[in-house]
Protein backbone atom coordinates (compact mmCIF):
# COMPACT_ATOMS: atom_id res chain seq x y z
CA UNK A 1 0.00 0.00 0.00
CA UNK A 2 2.75 2.45 1.14
CA UNK A 3 6.32 2.46 0.38
CA UNK A 4 9.58 4.84 0.61
CA UNK A 5 12.93 4.40 -0.96
CA UNK A 6 15.32 6.99 0.16
CA UNK A 7 18.47 6.10 -2.18
CA UNK A 8 21.57 8.77 -1.55
CA UNK A 9 19.17 11.57 -1.38
CA UNK A 10 20.69 15.51 -0.65
CA UNK A 11 18.88 18.51 -0.29
CA UNK A 12 21.33 21.65 -1.05
CA UNK A 13 19.27 25.22 0.16
CA UNK A 14 20.49 28.33 -0.67
CA UNK A 15 21.37 30.69 1.67
CA UNK A 16 22.39 33.92 0.43
CA UNK A 17 25.12 35.42 -1.97
CA UNK A 18 28.09 35.17 -0.04
CA UNK A 19 30.48 37.70 -1.54
CA UNK A 20 32.33 39.64 1.16
CA UNK A 21 30.24 38.74 3.75
CA UNK A 22 32.97 36.50 5.48
CA UNK A 23 32.11 37.39 8.93
CA UNK A 24 28.70 36.52 8.38
CA UNK A 25 29.66 33.62 6.88
CA UNK A 26 31.83 32.48 9.68
CA UNK A 27 28.84 33.28 11.98
CA UNK A 28 26.54 30.82 10.07
CA UNK A 29 29.37 28.36 9.80
CA UNK A 30 29.33 27.74 13.22
CA UNK A 31 25.61 27.76 14.36
CA UNK A 32 23.55 25.94 11.33
CA UNK A 33 24.27 22.00 11.95
CA UNK A 34 23.73 21.58 8.04
CA UNK A 35 27.01 21.29 6.61
CA UNK A 36 27.64 24.80 5.29
CA UNK A 37 29.49 24.70 1.92
CA UNK A 38 29.88 27.03 -0.99
CA UNK A 39 28.71 26.23 -4.31
CA UNK A 40 31.20 25.96 -7.43
CA UNK A 41 31.50 29.34 -8.27
CA UNK A 42 31.75 30.19 -4.73
CA UNK A 43 29.15 33.16 -5.10
CA UNK A 44 26.54 31.44 -3.55
CA UNK A 45 26.12 30.20 -0.25
CA UNK A 46 24.47 26.83 0.37
CA UNK A 47 23.45 24.18 3.58
CA UNK A 48 23.42 20.47 2.59
CA UNK A 49 20.74 20.27 4.68
CA UNK A 50 20.08 16.72 3.82
CA UNK A 51 23.30 14.78 2.79
CA UNK A 52 23.13 11.11 0.70
CA UNK A 53 20.38 9.63 2.93
CA UNK A 54 19.07 6.41 2.43
CA UNK A 55 16.18 4.28 3.80
CA UNK A 56 13.58 2.18 2.88
CA UNK A 57 10.03 2.20 4.85
CA UNK A 58 7.24 -0.01 4.80
CA UNK A 59 3.71 -0.64 6.03
CA UNK A 60 3.31 -0.57 9.62
CA UNK A 61 6.23 1.10 9.87
CA UNK A 62 6.11 3.97 12.80
CA UNK A 63 9.52 5.86 12.63
CA UNK A 64 10.65 8.66 14.89
CA UNK A 65 12.99 11.41 13.98
CA UNK A 66 15.76 12.52 16.27
CA UNK A 67 18.25 14.95 15.88
CA UNK A 68 19.90 18.11 17.74
CA UNK A 69 18.72 21.43 16.17
CA UNK A 70 19.62 21.94 12.32
CA UNK A 71 20.03 18.08 11.39
CA UNK A 72 17.58 17.65 8.90
CA UNK A 73 15.14 16.51 10.55
CA UNK A 74 11.98 18.96 8.73
CA UNK A 75 13.92 19.33 5.43
CA UNK A 76 13.97 14.69 5.46
CA UNK A 77 9.92 15.24 6.51
CA UNK A 78 10.03 18.15 3.47
CA UNK A 79 11.16 15.38 0.91
CA UNK A 80 8.79 12.91 2.62
CA UNK A 81 5.76 15.73 2.21
CA UNK A 82 7.23 16.02 -1.98
CA UNK A 83 7.60 19.90 -0.93
CA UNK A 84 11.10 19.26 -1.63
CA UNK A 85 12.63 17.45 -4.33
CA UNK A 86 16.15 15.80 -3.89
CA UNK A 87 19.00 17.91 -5.47
CA UNK A 88 20.59 14.57 -5.86
CA UNK A 89 20.42 11.24 -5.32
CA UNK A 90 16.41 9.58 -5.23
CA UNK A 91 13.47 9.45 -3.19
CA UNK A 92 10.53 7.13 -4.17
CA UNK A 93 7.00 7.77 -2.17
CA UNK A 94 4.55 5.57 -2.96
CA UNK A 95 0.97 6.46 -1.13
CA UNK A 96 -1.28 8.89 -0.14
CA UNK A 97 1.05 11.65 1.58
CA UNK A 98 -0.73 13.86 4.67
CA UNK A 99 2.18 16.27 6.54
CA UNK A 100 0.77 18.30 9.28
CA UNK A 101 4.32 20.36 9.35
CA UNK A 102 3.13 23.18 7.18
CA UNK A 103 -0.56 23.08 8.50
CA UNK A 104 -1.64 26.33 6.67
CA UNK A 105 -0.06 25.96 3.60
CA UNK A 106 -1.81 26.75 0.37
CA UNK A 107 -4.56 28.59 2.57
CA UNK A 108 -5.59 32.17 1.55
CA UNK A 109 -6.74 34.61 3.89
CA UNK A 110 -8.76 36.20 1.30
CA UNK A 111 -11.15 33.27 1.30
CA UNK A 112 -13.83 32.26 3.32
CA UNK A 113 -13.29 29.01 5.37
CA UNK A 114 -15.26 27.03 2.89
CA UNK A 115 -13.36 27.89 0.32
CA UNK A 116 -9.94 26.97 1.84
CA UNK A 117 -12.02 23.78 2.74
CA UNK A 118 -11.60 23.02 -0.92
CA UNK A 119 -8.90 24.65 -1.96
CA UNK A 120 -6.61 22.75 1.29
CA UNK A 121 -8.65 19.28 0.48
CA UNK A 122 -7.51 19.49 -3.26
CA UNK A 123 -3.64 19.95 -2.16
CA UNK A 124 -4.15 16.88 -0.03
CA UNK A 125 -5.19 14.49 -3.04
CA UNK A 126 -8.71 15.26 -3.09
CA UNK A 127 -11.14 15.85 -6.54
CA UNK A 128 -13.59 18.51 -5.93
CA UNK A 129 -16.27 16.16 -5.15
CA UNK A 130 -13.99 14.27 -1.99
CA UNK A 131 -13.39 17.98 -0.80
CA UNK A 132 -17.13 18.97 -0.93
CA UNK A 133 -17.56 15.86 0.95
CA UNK A 134 -15.02 16.34 3.79
CA UNK A 135 -16.94 19.82 4.68
CA UNK A 136 -19.53 18.58 7.14
CA UNK A 137 -16.75 16.82 9.23
CA UNK A 138 -15.09 19.97 9.40
CA UNK A 139 -18.04 22.07 10.08
CA UNK A 140 -18.72 19.55 13.41
CA UNK A 141 -15.23 19.31 14.25
CA UNK A 142 -13.84 23.04 14.18
CA UNK A 143 -16.83 24.49 15.46
CA UNK A 144 -16.49 27.38 13.41
CA UNK A 145 -19.88 27.91 12.69
CA UNK A 146 -20.54 31.28 11.03
CA UNK A 147 -17.07 32.15 10.72
CA UNK A 148 -16.61 29.62 8.16
CA UNK A 149 -19.01 31.57 5.83
CA UNK A 150 -15.77 34.66 6.07
CA UNK A 151 -12.66 35.46 5.11
CA UNK A 152 -10.08 33.42 7.14
CA UNK A 153 -8.39 36.84 7.69
CA UNK A 154 -11.07 37.72 10.34
CA UNK A 155 -9.91 34.37 11.84
CA UNK A 156 -8.37 34.39 15.14
CA UNK A 157 -4.74 32.88 15.39
CA UNK A 158 -6.55 29.78 17.24
CA UNK A 159 -9.16 29.97 14.86
CA UNK A 160 -6.97 29.74 12.22
CA UNK A 161 -5.17 26.39 13.54
CA UNK A 162 -8.61 25.05 13.96
CA UNK A 163 -9.70 25.12 10.44
CA UNK A 164 -6.60 24.09 9.20
CA UNK A 165 -5.66 21.53 11.79
CA UNK A 166 -9.69 20.17 11.09
CA UNK A 167 -8.96 19.59 7.35
CA UNK A 168 -5.48 18.34 7.05
CA UNK A 169 -6.93 15.84 9.45
CA UNK A 170 -10.01 15.13 6.94
CA UNK A 171 -8.16 13.12 4.94
CA UNK A 172 -6.67 9.57 6.06
CA UNK A 173 -3.65 9.27 4.48
CA UNK A 174 -1.29 6.23 3.73
CA UNK A 175 2.24 7.99 5.39
CA UNK A 176 1.49 10.66 7.93
CA UNK A 177 4.34 13.46 8.37
CA UNK A 178 4.67 15.05 11.64
CA UNK A 179 6.95 17.57 12.94
CA UNK A 180 6.24 17.00 16.90
CA UNK A 181 2.77 15.99 18.59
CA UNK A 182 1.66 19.91 19.27
CA UNK A 183 -1.47 20.89 21.10
CA UNK A 184 -4.19 22.65 18.49
CA UNK A 185 -6.49 25.47 20.57
CA UNK A 186 -7.87 26.04 24.09
CA UNK A 187 -7.69 22.80 26.68
CA UNK A 188 -11.29 21.13 25.50
CA UNK A 189 -10.55 21.93 21.51
CA UNK A 190 -6.73 20.32 22.45
CA UNK A 191 -8.49 16.55 24.00
CA UNK A 192 -10.52 16.50 21.21
CA UNK A 193 -7.19 16.99 18.64
CA UNK A 194 -5.05 14.51 19.95
CA UNK A 195 -8.00 11.90 19.54
CA UNK A 196 -8.33 12.74 16.34
CA UNK A 197 -4.68 12.76 15.92
CA UNK A 198 -4.19 9.30 17.18
CA UNK A 199 -7.00 7.52 15.14
CA UNK A 200 -4.85 8.73 11.88
CA UNK A 201 -1.46 7.48 13.47
CA UNK A 202 -3.51 4.24 14.00
CA UNK A 203 -4.74 4.24 10.61
CA UNK A 204 -1.82 5.42 8.68
CA UNK A 205 -0.02 2.66 7.10
CA UNK A 206 3.38 4.33 7.43
CA UNK A 207 4.09 7.37 10.31
CA UNK A 208 7.04 9.64 10.53
CA UNK A 209 7.59 11.83 13.57
CA UNK A 210 10.18 14.27 14.53
CA UNK A 211 10.18 14.79 18.05
CA UNK A 212 12.59 16.85 20.56
CA UNK A 213 11.33 13.93 23.46
CA UNK A 214 11.90 10.86 24.21
CA UNK A 215 8.81 9.71 25.53
CA UNK A 216 7.14 11.28 22.65
CA UNK A 217 9.37 8.58 20.27
CA UNK A 218 8.67 6.03 22.98
CA UNK A 219 5.43 5.82 22.93
CA UNK A 220 4.59 6.27 19.14
CA UNK A 221 7.50 4.80 17.42
CA UNK A 222 8.40 1.08 16.67
CA UNK A 223 11.86 2.26 14.74
CA UNK A 224 14.01 5.53 15.51
CA UNK A 225 16.05 6.91 12.51
CA UNK A 226 19.15 9.47 14.08
CA UNK A 227 19.73 12.49 12.19
CA UNK A 228 23.20 14.71 12.36
CA UNK A 229 24.53 17.52 10.65
CA UNK A 230 22.14 16.33 7.65
CA UNK A 231 23.39 12.56 7.74
CA UNK A 232 21.31 9.68 8.59
CA UNK A 233 23.69 8.18 11.44
CA UNK A 234 22.01 5.59 13.17
CA UNK A 235 18.55 3.47 12.21
CA UNK A 236 17.08 1.12 14.82
CA UNK A 237 14.97 0.48 17.45
CA UNK A 238 13.93 3.42 19.60
CA UNK A 239 15.44 2.29 22.42
CA UNK A 240 19.01 1.88 20.60
CA UNK A 241 19.13 4.88 19.00
CA UNK A 242 17.99 7.01 21.76
CA UNK A 243 20.62 5.48 24.15
CA UNK A 244 23.53 5.83 21.58
CA UNK A 245 21.91 9.87 21.07
CA UNK A 246 22.37 10.41 24.70
CA UNK A 247 25.97 9.23 24.61
CA UNK A 248 26.79 11.59 21.83
CA UNK A 249 25.17 14.44 23.66
CA UNK A 250 26.35 13.67 26.83
CA UNK A 251 29.53 13.41 25.64
N1 LIG B 1 14.54 27.35 3.79
C1 LIG B 1 15.82 27.21 4.12
N2 LIG B 1 16.79 27.92 3.51
C2 LIG B 1 18.08 27.76 3.83
N3 LIG B 1 18.54 26.91 4.76
C3 LIG B 1 17.63 26.17 5.41
C4 LIG B 1 16.21 26.27 5.15
N4 LIG B 1 15.57 25.40 5.95
C5 LIG B 1 16.52 24.79 6.70
N5 LIG B 1 17.74 25.23 6.39
C6 LIG B 1 19.02 24.77 6.95
O1 LIG B 1 19.09 23.36 6.74
C7 LIG B 1 19.63 22.69 7.87
C8 LIG B 1 18.64 21.64 8.35
O2 LIG B 1 17.50 22.30 8.88
P1 LIG B 1 16.18 21.52 9.38
O3 LIG B 1 15.11 22.55 9.58
O4 LIG B 1 15.90 20.40 8.46
O5 LIG B 1 16.67 20.96 10.79
P2 LIG B 1 15.85 20.26 11.98
O6 LIG B 1 16.58 19.01 12.30
O7 LIG B 1 14.41 20.14 11.61
O8 LIG B 1 16.04 21.32 13.16
P3 LIG B 1 15.08 21.73 14.41
O9 LIG B 1 15.13 20.60 15.39
O10 LIG B 1 15.77 22.95 14.91
O11 LIG B 1 13.72 22.00 13.85
C9 LIG B 1 19.95 23.80 8.88
O12 LIG B 1 21.33 24.08 8.78
C10 LIG B 1 19.13 24.98 8.45
O13 LIG B 1 19.81 26.18 8.75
Amino acid sequence: MAHIVLDQASVELAVYNSRGRALKSEILRRTVGGGLQNDRDSSIQVVKALNEVSFEARDGDRIGLIGGNGAGKTTLLRVLSRVYPPTAGRATVEGRVSSLIDLSMGMDTDATGYDNIEMRGIMLGLDRKQAQAIIPDIEEFSELGEFLSLPIRTYSSGMMLRLAFAVSTAVHPDILILDEIIGVGDAAFAAKAEKRLHSMIEKASIMFLASHDNKTIRRFCTRTLWMKSGRLVMDGTPDEVLSAYGEDISR
